[in-house]
């Protein structure tokens, strides 16, 4: 069953930014979350990680109402990487990771093997092992952002919910962040702006225009050469690539 929002309603001082919103994500299945800016995408993904509670409508996880279960219990369940993730700048990259473990630890108990290994698998997958003895202030942006998906896939989570992480990623780590993401055996939900990537790695997608739901099915059927018109307000060509046979978008100059 995994992550549902039900007809999700959210306002901010009077004006309504989500307008009824559900979607499905399906378990181990990768969602992703296409919307031009300003659409609702970070809104929504807040409200699906239980940072925020909807006006209307509900999260249901596994059918339990988010808003019902712990903090604590929902952390154990859903790692969510925000876009402008801010950590404490003493920290070292391994402090920040260990930080995942944090939902899966009781007040007494003490460091495990098993937290470890957590960490250790954490680190390399994201691909920053190298790295984890260096100060947060000295890292770069990507590195930044990778040391925050470590820490995510530290908390092992069967839900991971991922705000525009390709961010500040050279396109090598961009590319190895969404197959990482997509191999992993958890449900994702990911807001991204690259449509091409999304087309490539994502299972199911749903478009947000002004904060409802205009699209959602597979790649193939949602992104279209209208679609890009209407929302994206681009003239594109789609075709299925020769190579990967998911839409490839040719934009046109
Ligand atoms: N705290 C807030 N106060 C006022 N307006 C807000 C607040 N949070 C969000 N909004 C507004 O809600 C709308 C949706 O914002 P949101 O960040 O969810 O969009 P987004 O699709 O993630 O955008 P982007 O692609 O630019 O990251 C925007 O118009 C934004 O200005």
């Amino acid at each position: 069953m995994s992550i549902k929002a039900d007809k999700m309603t959210w306002k901010i001082g009077g004006t309504t930014i989500l307008h009824g919103v559900s979607l499905e994500a399906q378990p181990g299945k990768m969602l992703g979350l296409l919307g031009p800016n300003g659409s609702g995408k970070t809104s929504l993904l807040r409200l699906l990680a239980g940072l925020k509670q909807p006006h209307a409508g509900q999260v249901l996880l596994d059918g339990t109402n988010l808003s019902a279960m712990g903090r604590r219990l929902v952390a154990r369940r859903i790692a969510f990487v925000e876009q402008h993730a801010a950590t404490n700048a003493n920290l070292k990259v391994i402090d920040v990771v260990k930080l995942g473990r944090f939902p899966h630890r009781s007040m007494f108990s003490s460091w495990t093997p098993a937290d470890d290994e957590a960490v250790e698998s954490a680190l390399t997958r994201a691909g920053m092992g190298e790295k984890r003895n260096q100060g947060w202030m000295s890292l770069s942006g990507g590195e930044k952002q990778r040391t925050h998906i470590a820490r995510a896939l530290a908390q092992s989570p069967s839900e991971l919910i991922l705000d525009e992480p390709t961010n500040h990623l050279d396109i090598q780590h961009q590319i190895g962040l969404m197959r990482l993401v997509a191999e992993l055996p958890v449900t994702s939900i990911i807001a991204m702006h690259d449509l091409n990537h999304a087309a490539m790695f994502c299972d199911q997608l749903i478009v947000l225009q002004r904060g409802q739901v205009v699209a959602s099915g597979q790649p193939e059927d949602v992104l279209t050469e209208h679609l890009l018109r209407e929302v994206f307000a681009v003239d594109a060509r789609i075709e299925a690539s020769p190579y990967h046979s998911r839409p490839h978008i040719h934009y046109l100059r």
